[in-house]
């Protein structure tokens, strides 16, 4: 038997991931009072909002009302994405107290995907990076890296261990603290995501390491096993099955945060939350966004529950 670790804590990127391919505009209102429903629920890290161009991503132009907005429960981490300086810059435009916890820097193993998402070269991606890096560090801010398409890219196919072993030795040499590794489009399979993790563990601690797996081939709970295996034991999930990345057409959300949270119940895991109170959160934001939660175990609750 696979030996695991006992806890495990989960990321929910609904508010951001989820959020940022919805056509439909979501109010600020909704965003804020979503976080503090998944803060209710007992997650203690939380992506909440992306500094990028409205241009390229106009679900999040109204980040600052978002993060500003947020009642700050104690003990939970608050994240952003941060692509450039000005990102940063935005993010910190108001009084500490306000500040993001963490930031991220998202870069890819697919030269292609990180034309179509950011824009430049996984090269320029980097110097990009680096001072955001360093001038969030200095200001005692957390860094993490998301490494997208780590298995599969949708312009490139699949995508080779090596190239991501890149990625995080180029994301450790700038000063990222702890990486992402992303399935974006959701096509691994258990091993493939165990070498990528592999890879990446030549740069980074276990611990250092996250799971963050869209489910777009139903792979992601076989795929969060397989990391858990390797004691990965930072999971990144959207409540609902939110989500899907503007520049991956046709990637479905990330696995739904109520189905990992079962799992690792069922496996006697201990994650803090509360699944009532999470399944309440998704229905609460599936109605919002006019449609049912996408998640078999929310779905089966509340089948159970009505009687
Ligand atoms: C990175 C850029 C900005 C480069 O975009 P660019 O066009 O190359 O940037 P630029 O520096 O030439 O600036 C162009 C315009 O954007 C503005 N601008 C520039 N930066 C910012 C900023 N931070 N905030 C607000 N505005 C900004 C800038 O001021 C200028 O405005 P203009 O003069 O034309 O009016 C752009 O490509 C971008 O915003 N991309 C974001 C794409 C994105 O958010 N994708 C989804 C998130 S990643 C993801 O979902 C994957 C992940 C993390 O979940 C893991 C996984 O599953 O794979």
């Amino acid at each position: 038997m696979a030996s695991y670790p006992s806890r495990v804590k989960i990321i929910d990127v609904g508010p951001r991931d989820g959020l940022q391919n919805e056509k439909q505009p979501v109010p600020a209102a909704v965003k804020v009072e979503l976080v503090q429903r998944l803060q209710a629920a007992g997650l203690k890290e939380i992506e909440v909002t992306s500094f990028v161009s409205p241009k390229w991503v106009p679900q999040m132009a109204d980040n600052a009302q978002v993060l500003h907005g947020i009642e700050r429960q104690a003990g939970v981490r608050y994240s952003v994405l941060t692509p450039n300086m000005k990102g940063l810059e935005a993010a910190l435009a108001a009084p500490r107290a306000e500040w993001p916890d963490e930031i991220v820097v998202f870069g890819a193993a697919s030269e292609a995907f990180s034309q179509k998402n950011i824009n430049c070269s996984i090269a320029e991606s980097i110097e990009r990076f680096a001072p955001v890096v360093e001038a969030a560090r200095a200001q005692g801010i957390a860094v993490r890296g998301a490494m997208s398409c780590t298995v599969g890219c949708p312009y490139e196919g699949e995508i080779a261990p090596e190239k991501v072993g890149y990625l995080a030795g180029l994301m450790k040499g700038i000063g990222v603290q702890r990486v992402d590794v992303a399935d974006t489009i959701g096509v691994g399979t258990p091993l493939k995501v165990q070498r990528a993790i592999e890879a990446t563990q030549a740069h980074f601690d276990i611990a250092e390491i996250s799971g963050h797996f869209h489910d777009t081939y139903g792979q992601a709970l076989s795929n969060t096993l397989a990391a858990l295996g390797m004691g990965v034991w930072n999971f990144q999930s959207s409540v609902a099955g939110l989500g899907g990345c503007p520049y991956a057409k046709g990637a479905t959300g990330n696995v739904a945060t109520e189905d990992v949270v079962y799992l690792l119940q069922g496996m006697g895991i201990d994650t803090g939350i509360d699944l009532d109170a999470l399944i309440d959160a998704g229905v609460y934001i599936s109605q919002a966004l006019g449609r049912e939660p996408h998640s078999r175990v929310s779905k089966a609750i509340r089948i159970k529950r009505a009687g």
